[in-house]
Parts: structure tokens; C-alpha cells; sequence
């Protein structure tokens, strides 16, 4: 499997991180980045003129710290965060989590390996330490969500995440797409998750190209078994890029 990246025409780069450019940890601060990955992103945002960007359901400040000293455009959130190229940011206005987090309150009783996650305008709720608890946790925050239009729940890899409505990474991608150094380039979004899905239709609707990592079903056309795979496509890439003439702004 290859991820045919070199169309010669240029490209803004979207990345998913948990489970796209970083291993799943059991838990979410244990993840680690490989030492090679931020010089890696960083060659190739100064190669792609600046149009690479990180798209993920984790909060902008979790991304700055993985990926320090590099400080990269993000969405967060699902999208319902973002910072520009430019240093510019948006953020959507909290939702009413206070019953939906109480609901999560009583089910971490339940089990010490199930275990919450705030973010600015959402909450997580893992269960990857307590699989056996993954039906019911579903179940009661479906119940609590129903009562509140203005929130969605999505189910990710071990987790369940109550985010704004309407975010999404797909619209997140269209927010960066519609402004400079992403504006009028072939769009790619690279992701492992279902929540990845819609950050897939966005780039396959403008004619861009997508990538799942991992196994299970997906709409993207191309697949990569595991991050070390993309690091390595990415690194290749990149080797390309540095031996053409630079992709340049389209005109
Ligand atoms: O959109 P992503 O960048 O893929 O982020 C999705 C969620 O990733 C994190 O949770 C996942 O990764 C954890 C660490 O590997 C793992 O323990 C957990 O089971 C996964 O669901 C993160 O904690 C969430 O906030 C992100 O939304």
C-alpha cells in the first residue's frame, strides 16, 4: 500500500495525530512521539510553503506540547478549536456540559480504569482500561445527549466524546482551505479513526486524497498499516520535494 502524495500539483497536508502520526497509549497522556516526527513536519511545512496542518480531536495545547518547539496550524476538537496559519484562532462557545459531565461523574465510580478527559468545550470519557463497561457508558450518554441539541456524541477508539454540534473535521479542513497558505491546493488528510471520516469527504469532495492507517471500514481510497508506515511515506515525500524545484504557491 502507497499513498501516491506527488501529484506535481501542490498540496496542503492535513495529519490526524492519535493513531496517525502517534501509537495509541493506553492512556492519553502516555503518549510519545517519535524523535524523527517533529523534524520530519517541520521539513515539510517550510516545502509545502506552510500548508500543513494538524487535525485532530485533541485540545491545541496537547498538539503544542507533543510537537514542541514546533507550533503547527490545528484544528481541535473535532474543529470546534483552531489556530490559522497566522496565529488567528476560532473557538466555538461551550455547550451546556454540566449534565452530561455529571452523568460521567457517576459512571467513573463504576471502575478506576475508566477515566474523563476535559477539553475546553467537550469531554471524553475512556474506556480503553475498562472494556467491559463500553456498552454502558454508550448507552447513558446517549440518554444524556438526547436531551441536549446543541451537543453530539462521537465514538472514537476506546472513547466516547461529547463535542459542540456541528463540528466537525471536515469543516474544519474547509476553514483552512479557504484561506492562504491552504487556498487553491489539492487537499490531503491522513487519519485512522471513524471520527476521521468526515475530514475524508471533505478532501475527496475538492478532489483532494485520502488515507486511513490502520484496519477497519473506511471511505478513504489509500491505506497505511501503522505510523511508522506514514512517517516513512512522509519521509520519502519529502525527500522528493527537496530534490524538485519547490512546489511553490498555485497560481
Ligand atoms: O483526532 P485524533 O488526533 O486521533 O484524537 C482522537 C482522540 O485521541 C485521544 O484518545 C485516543 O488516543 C489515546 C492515546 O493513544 C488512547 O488512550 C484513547 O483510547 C484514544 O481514544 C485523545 O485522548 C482524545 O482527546 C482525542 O479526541
Amino acid at each position: 500500500m502507497h499513498w501516491p502524495l506527488s501529484t506535481g500539483r501542490p498540496v496542503a497536508l492535513f495529519l490526524d495525530f492519535d493513531g496517525t502520526l502517534a501509537d495509541l497509549a493506553e492512556r492519553p497522556e502516555a503518549v510519545r512521539v517519535e524523535p524523527g516526527l517533529v523534524p520530519l513536519l517541520e521539513r515539510l511545512q517550510t516545502q509545502l510553503d506552510g500548508a500543513l496542518a494538524i487535525v485532530t480531536g485533541r485540545p491545541i495545547a496537547d498538539i503544542d506540547h507533543f510537537l514542541q518547539p514546533l507550533r503547527l496550524p490545528v484544528a481541535g476538537i473535532h474543529g470546534a478549536q483552531g489556530r490559522h496559519a497566522d496565529g488567528r484562532g476560532w473557538q466555538l462557545p461551550p455547550p451546556p456540559l454540566g449534565a452530561v459531565e455529571a452523568v460521567v461523574q457517576e459512571l467513573l465510580t463504576l471502575d478506576p480504569g475508566l477515566q474523563l478527559e476535559r477539553k475546553a468545550v467537550a469531554l471524553a470519557l475512556h474506556y480503553r482500561r475498562a472494556p467491559h463497561l463500553a456498552e454502558r457508558c454508550l448507552q447513558h450518554l446517549q440518554a444524556a445527549v438526547a436531551a441536549h441539541p446543541g451537543l453530539e456524541l462521537l465514538q472514537g477508539k476506546c472513547v466516547l466524546e461529547v463535542k459542540p454540534a456541528g463540528a466537525s473535521k471536515g469543516h474544519a479542513i474547509e476553514r483552512f482551505l479557504a484561506e492562504p497558505p491552504f487556498l487553491g491546493r489539492e487537499p490531503a488528510f491522513a487519519g485512522d479513526d471513524v471520527t476521521d471520516e468526515a475530514g475524508f469527504d471533505t478532501v475527496l469532495r475538492r478532489g483532494g486524497q485520502a488515507l486511513k492507517v490502520g484496519d477497519g471500514p473506511t471511505r478513504a481510497p489509500h491505506r497505511l498499516d501503522t505510523p511508522a508506515a506514514l512517517h516513512q511515506t512522509l519521509a520519502a515525500w519529502s525527500h522528493q520535494l527537496a530534490s524538485r524545484p519547490r512546489q511553490g504557491s498555485p497560481a
